[in-house]
Formats: C-alpha cells, sequence, structure tokens
C-alpha cells in the first residue's frame, strides 16, 4: 500500500492539477461538467436525479419491453445524460439534420444485465487463459453504455459474449440477462455491428440498405422501404441516400464516417432492441466522431439500447456516454456512470489534470503499454532533462484502481441494480422471423447482376480484356485452311484459347474475394447462408459468364475457321461456357480458402499452369508419365476435358482426303496430335464431366463456408512466420 501510495503523491505532483473533478471549473466546453450549483457536492453514481426510484425504474424495465416495437417505445424514458443534455445545463452539440429531426419512429430497448462473467480463450494467451474476468454489469433502454479499455483489454470479448458471439475457441462463465431472462436473444432482436464491415461500393446507400432489408426480413417488397427510409434518418444518412457507397470515376465514395453509419444502419432495418457496436469510432477523424456519437445519442433517446466499445474519445463524445465500464486487462476498474468514474479515479488518487480528456486520462492511467514509455524516459532522465509527467507506473494505477473499485460503494450498487433488474423476468424478445430462402437467392443474384452490371473494372474490362486476347489468337491462327496438314496448328490453337482464356479469368480474383467477405459479414449476422450466396453468386454469374462465353467463341470460330455448322459452333460455345464455370468455381474454392488476393492468384496461376502441362498437348496423354501426371493430373484438369471435346467436336464425323483416293476419318487424321475418343457422344461425356466439376468445386466452397473449415489459411500462414521470427 505505501508503494501504491507513493505512486499515488507521484501523480498527483506530476499532474497540472491535483485537484479532483468536484473542483474543476466548469466550462462549457465539456460535457461531462455537473448542473450549475451543484458543484461542491460530491459526484456519486446515485446522483442522477431521474435514477432516484430505482423502483420507479423497475416497473419502467418491466413494462417497456416487446410487443409493438413502435408502440412500445412511447414509455421509453429519456437518459440521464440526454436529459442532462437537454435540461441545458450541457453544452449540447449541434444535432445534424435527419439525424433523429421530427418524425423518427420510436424503437423499444431492452434491457441487459451481466453477473460474473468471464470468458476464457483454450490456449492462446501467454499467461492466462482468461480475457474477461468476472465482469459486473447491465444497460437500459436508452442509454449508451460504453465499454473502454486499452488494446487487448477485452472490450470485444466482453461485447461478443453479450451478444452471445463469441468463437468456438472461447467459454463463457457467468450469466446474461436480457429483460430479467436468461433466454438466448433470438433473431433480429439484437442487431451487432462488427469493428470493419464489408459494404458494396457499386451500389447507393438506399440500394445498399433495401437489399439488406429485403435479406433480413420476411413479408412484402413495399414494407421494406419504410424500415429502409427510417433506418437512414436514425443514422443522419439522407444526404447521401442516392450516392454510390464506393463512388465512381467522377465522384468521390463515402467517407469512412458516412460508411461505419451505413453498416450501424443496415443492422437497424430490423429496428433491434438492443445495438451492439464494436468500436464504432474506429478509423474515424475527430469531426466524424462527434457525429457518429451524436447520431448515436439520438438512437438511444428513440429507445435503442445501444452497448459499444470505445478506445478513445475526445471530451465533447465522452459526455454523451451514459455509462462506462472500464476495463484493463480483462479486469473491471469501473461500471458506473461516466461522472462517477471522474471521482472513482480522484478517489484512487488519480484525479483527472485539466485540459485533459477524461478518456485520455484513464487510458494513461490504466494502459500498460505505457510502462515501456517510462523505461525510456528514465533512461534518458539524466541526460536530457524533466521526464516526471510521463512517471506514473500503470501496474500501480490499474491495481490502485482495481481495488478501490472492489471496496466502493459503486461496485455495491451495481450488484443492487443486477439484483433488481434480475429478480423478475420482463417481457421475453420475440423473433421477428426472417426472409425465406427463396426470397433472399433471388435477391442475391439481383443484387450480383446489378453489381456486375456497374463494377466496370471487374466485368466490363474483363470482357474488353478477353475480347482482345481472342483477337490476337485469331489473328494469330488465322487463315488454316480445312486441310490434313493444318490439324496440329488447329490443335494448338483450340489449347491456347482454352488454356488461356480460363488463365484471363484470374483478372476476377478481387471481385471474388469481395464477394465472399460480404458473404462473411452477411452470414456473420444470419442475414444469409453459404447455399444461398452460392446459388445466388452462381445465378448472378450466368449471364455475365455466357456473354464472355458467346462473343469469345464466336470471333476464335470464325477467325480460325472451324466447321461451318450450327449445331457445332452452339457446342463450342456451350463447352466454353461449362469452362468458365468450372474456372469460376475453381477460383471460388481457392479464393474461400486464402481470403488474400496475392495468395489466391499465386496458388491459381500455378494450378493453370499445372493444368495446361497435364491437359495432353505437350505431351499427348497416353505418353505422360503415369503416375503424378496422369493419375490424378490428367484427371484432375478441366483443360483435358474441355479440349478433348472441342477436338472431338471439330473432328468426329470429318474425312480427310489423302492423295487421289484413300481417305481418313478426323479421328485418324488428329489421333497423332491430341488424344480424343472415336465415339460421337464422347464430347457430351465430356461436357457433363465439366458440369459435375463446375458443382464440384462450389460444394467444396459450400462444406468450407459451412463448417467453417478455411480458417483463413493466409492468417496463419502470418503468424507462423511472426512466430518464426519472434523465436530468432
Ligand atoms: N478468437 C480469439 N482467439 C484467441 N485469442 C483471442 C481471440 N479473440 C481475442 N483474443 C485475445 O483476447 C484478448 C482480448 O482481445 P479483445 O479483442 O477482446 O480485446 P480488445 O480490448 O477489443 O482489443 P483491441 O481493441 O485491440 O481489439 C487479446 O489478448 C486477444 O489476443
Amino acid at each position: 500500500m505505501e508503494e501504491i501510495q507513493s505512486q499515488s503523491d507521484l501523480y498527483r505532483s506530476s499532474s497540472s492539477c491535483a485537484s479532483s473533478p468536484t473542483s474543476r471549473v466548469p466550462s462549457s466546453h465539456f460535457f461531462y461538467v455537473r448542473k450549475p450549483g451543484s458543484l461542491r457536492q460530491p459526484i456519486s453514481f446515485e446522483d442522477s436525479p431521474e435514477w432516484d426510484d430505482p423502483d420507479a425504474r423497475m416497473e419502467y424495465e418491466a413494462g417497456g419491453v416487446g410487443g409493438d416495437s413502435i408502440n412500445d417505445a412511447a414509455a421509453t424514458p429519456i437518459s440521464p445524460s440526454l436529459s442532462k443534455i437537454n435540461s441545458g445545463s450541457m453544452a449540447s452539440p449541434h444535432v445534424p439534420e435527419g439525424a433523429g429531426g421530427s418524425a423518427v419512429r420510436k424503437i423499444a430497448g431492452a434491457s441487459i444485465a451481466w453477473r460474473d462473467l468471464t470468458v476464457t480463450m483454450t490456449g492462446k494467451r501467454k499467461y492466462s487463459d482468461k480475457v474477461v474476468k468476472s465482469s459486473n454489469g447491465y444497460a437500459f433502454p436508452g442509454t449508451m453504455t460504453v465499454i473502454m479499455g486499452p488494446a487487448k483489454s477485452g472490450k470485444s470479448t466482453l461485447l461478443r459474449a453479450l451478444a452471445g458471439r463469441l468463437p468456438p475457441s472461447a467459454k463463457m462463465y457467468g450469466e446474461v440477462f436480457v429483460n430479467g431472462s436468461k433466454s438466448h436473444m433470438p433473431y433480429g432482436s439484437y442487431g451487432y455491428v462488427e469493428r470493419e464491415t464489408e459494404l458494396i461500393g457499386s451500389l447507393t446507400v438506399r440500394e445498399f440498405l433495401y437489399y439488406s432489408a429485403l435479406l433480413q426480413l420476411p413479408g412484402f417488397l413495399f414494407q421494406k422501404r419504410g424500415v429502409v427510409e427510417d433506418a437512414i434518418q436514425a443514422m443522419s444518412l439522407s444526404d447521401y441516400a442516392n450516392k454510390l457507397i464506393g463512388g465512381h470515376c467522377y465522384m468521390k465514395g463515402l467517407r469512412s464516417g458516412e460508411r461505419r453509419r451505413v453498416s450501424i444502419a443496415r443492422e437497424l432495418v430490423m429496428r433491434p432492441h438492443i445495438l451492439f457496436i464494436d468500436e464504432p469510432l474506429y478509423h474515424l477523424d475527430s469531426v466524424s466522431a462527434l457525429l457518429m456519437m451524436v447520431t448515436l445519442k439520438k438512437l438511444a433517446s428513440m429507445g435503442c439500447t445501444l452497448v459499444f466499445t470505445i478506445y478513445q474519445s475526445s471530451t465533447e463524445v465522452f459526455g454523451l456516454f451514459d455509462r462506462i465500464c472500464l476495463l484493463s486487462n480483462g479486469n473491471t476498474l469501473f461500471f458506473g456512470e461516466t461522472l462517477a468514474c471522474l471521482q472513482h479515479f480522484s478517489n484512487a488518487g488519480f484525479p483527472c489534470p485539466i485540459m485533459q480528456s477524461p478518456s485520455d486520462h484513464f487510458l494513461r492511467a490504466i494502459n500498460t503499454d505505457f510502462d515501456r514509455i517510462i523505461a525510456m524516459c528514465k533512461k534518458w532522465q539524466d541526460d536530457n532533462g524533466d521526464f516526471s509527467a510521463v512517471n506514473m507506473d500503470t501496474a500501480v494505477a490499474i491495481r490502485t484502481l482495481e481495488a478501490t473499485y472492489k471496496s466502493s460503494e459503486d461496485a455495491a450498487s451495481v450488484e443492487t441494480m443486477i439484483f433488481k433488474l434480475t429478480e423478475r423476468e420482463g417481457t421475453q424478445l420475440k423473433s421477428k422471423g426472417k426472409a425465406g430462402a427463396a426470397t433472399r437467392v433471388a435477391v442475391l443474384t439481383w443484387r450480383s447482376l446489378l453489381v456486375m452490371s456497374r463494377e466496370w473494372k471487374y466485368y466490363w474490362l474483363r470482357l474488353i480484356l478477353y475480347m482482345i486476347l481472342t483477337l490476337c489468337i485469331g489473328t494469330l491462327y488465322s487463315g488454316l485452311g480445312h486441310s490434313l496438314s493444318s490439324v496440329a496448328t488447329r490443335v494448338s490453337a483450340v489449347f491456347v484459347f482454352v488454356s488461356f482464356a480460363s488463365l484471363l479469368g484470374i483478372a476476377g480474383i478481387p471481385s471474388l474475394l469481395k464477394e465472399i467477405k460480404i458473404y462473411g459479414s452477411e452470414a456473420s449476422n444470419q442475414h444469409s447462408g453459404a447455399f444461398v450466396f452460392l446459388l445466388g453468386q452462381f445465378l448472378g454469374s450466368i449471364p455475365f459468364l455466357f456473354l464472355m462465353s458467346i462473343s469469345s467463341s464466336l470471333v476464335f470460330y470464325f477467325m480460325v475457321g472451324l466447321r461451318d455448322d450450327f449445331s457445332l459452333l452452339m457446342y463450342f460455345v456451350l463447352n466454353f461456357f461449362m469452362c468458365l464455370l468450372v474456372n469460376e468455381g475453381l477460383m471460388l474454392f481457392i479464393a474461400c480458402l486464402w481470403r488474400d488476393v496475392y495468395w489466391t492468384t499465386l496458388t491459381l496461376i500455378s494450378l493453370h499452369v499445372i493444368m495446361m502441362l497435364s491437359a495432353g498437348h505437350f505431351r499427348i496423354r497416353n505418353a505422360l508419365p503415369k503416375p503424378v501426371w496422369t493419375y490424378p493430373l490428367a484427371y484432375i484438369s478441366f483443360h483435358t476435358y474441355s479440349i478433348e471435346g472441342l477436338l472431338e467436336n471439330e473432328y468426329l464425323g470429318e474425312v480427310f482426303a489423302v492423295g487421289e483416293v484413300r481417305s481418313i476419318s478426323g479421328y485418324e487424321a488428329i489421333r497423332g496430335d491430341y488424344q480424343i475418343s472415336p465415339d460421337t457422344s464422347s464430347k457430351w461425356r465430356n461436357m457433363l464431366v465439366l458440369l459435375a466439376m463446375a458443382f464440384g468445386y462450389r460444394l467444396i466452397v459450400y462444406v468450407l463456408l459451412r463448417f467453417g473449415l478455411n480458417k483463413n489459411v493466409s492468417a496463419r500462414l502470418l503468424l507462423c512466420h511472426r512466430k518464426n521470427n519472434s523465436s530468432r
């Protein structure tokens, strides 16, 4: 304790102001200043006028949730801090137009309380597998509760535990109550916004939210427009509703603040009772951060329960929070109202220096990363002057704050409140139903088509590249004629066309990876599933792939001068279409495995080269070495089936004159250059194999997505690489 005392004294002397928050000069710039006239009173959890009568609050809690969200929320009280803002005791930031202006509909919130919540991660951490330790807390409807702490302190894990979205490697102990009952939160009753959400750049905000609503909600199309407009209004996005999220050549896309609000709006279309947001201010500048928080405050005032994590905030933003849960290394250093947190730090001997943001102060006091800087400063101190301002030992500060909190009235009040919230069960949250699988497939297919029609870089440019490649091959192999001597060259032309055109398909990797990322973000919120995604992606890609196959095939067919027969031409187009479908499936498979552009591209190029080598052109298939090259490579290479089918299409039934009297069949003519079957139905068998491969690859992708077997191989490789580096 002596050590703690001396550290506290040291800190007092080093800080620019040793006063407690109660003696701080009130400033209209600080949102957390108390009402005039109450400055001399100590700040405590019970101070807030709205919470004077806990029983009255409990009555509200029991009755305020469930049923029709729009009607029930009329009873939602305004949060204490909001009332402070409204009462004029706090400087209120300007609320943007549409951030909750006039006729925004109400949302019924739900109370959430957690007791003794501990989360462990199996075998992942160095010293202890406990990521969150015995956390207690609660959140009311109409309020913003923030989980704050340094990096890796367990903020996101606590948030995920509350939302019931922990990864399989995590185990949760303790209890989470929603409206007083321990039941699982059903689909649609809560929203969860990840730290980074993938949006579709080629859709406007309104379109993106509309398709998202169609994926999420049951019911008729026209009913979704209302919820989308409400979400747009609630997140202050009216000015951006018709803008493309990613922009285009002449217009910039949305900035990170707006993008973040779009990702929150996506969850709002379900009108969730509770909204969990992981780092709403992630990568936002101070203006965007304030706008985001004001918008969220408005959302909370509509009745929604907001729980989110934050690493750091400005003073203005901090003043908007209702409650704070301060974590350090999984330990709760404080839970309660934001004002009371300042008092808590002051009581523990770490008053917030004047002119310093409370959030900066809290993090400065409890972030152990500062210890390294202190060590560095101590080394420099002798030579370079005074570094006493950064002398606070965070380990000591954390121990003091934890001990002070455990024995404080604040901790006791939290337990009392949790007891009251859980003593009787309130209204159970009900699922609002999901959109049907057929609707989802239709929506995803249509959305895919729309995106493809707008993404010129990945689709239209690819089409142009295909045309250029086909023109190159066509001119290179033009004027071959139909004599026996041209057979070998024609085989080469077909091989080059199939191989290079499929290789060019790799240009579509970035767009495929984007689609997979969007699927990941939608699937984690149960807006989509593996089957629905794959079917939508498959159906959506058909028109584009068909357009590519028909345009390229026609150019190649006529420039090289293949047999003049409509049915043969149609087979050629179909065969090449199948080839592109298989290639797309293979690309999807590798992309799902790696989830990384570089590794996916590298793997695909290597695979394509190996498949070209084993396709029977460079060396006839009969002559290929049996192990590896024939079994399995020649059989798993889709090039083999496509080229064989195309050559059977071209040469079976054809007769070549040899001299004046003798003639040989097409089969005999090609036998020395490429191995084909004499059976006329063989070309259809090859087509069937290609079709089976196209579905086969997608089936593998389904298994990967459905059972999460990929686990991001590239991330694991990176981890291994880092471990190797650090062990050296
Ligand atoms: N899925 C996981 N598997 C293994 N360890 C994990 C996993 N998720 C989190 N952790 C570990 O748990 C600890 C807390 O992580 P968490 O993401 O909850 O912290 P955080 O406070 O949100 O940090 P940050 O803001 O830096 O993301 C970290 O040490 C992290 O390495």
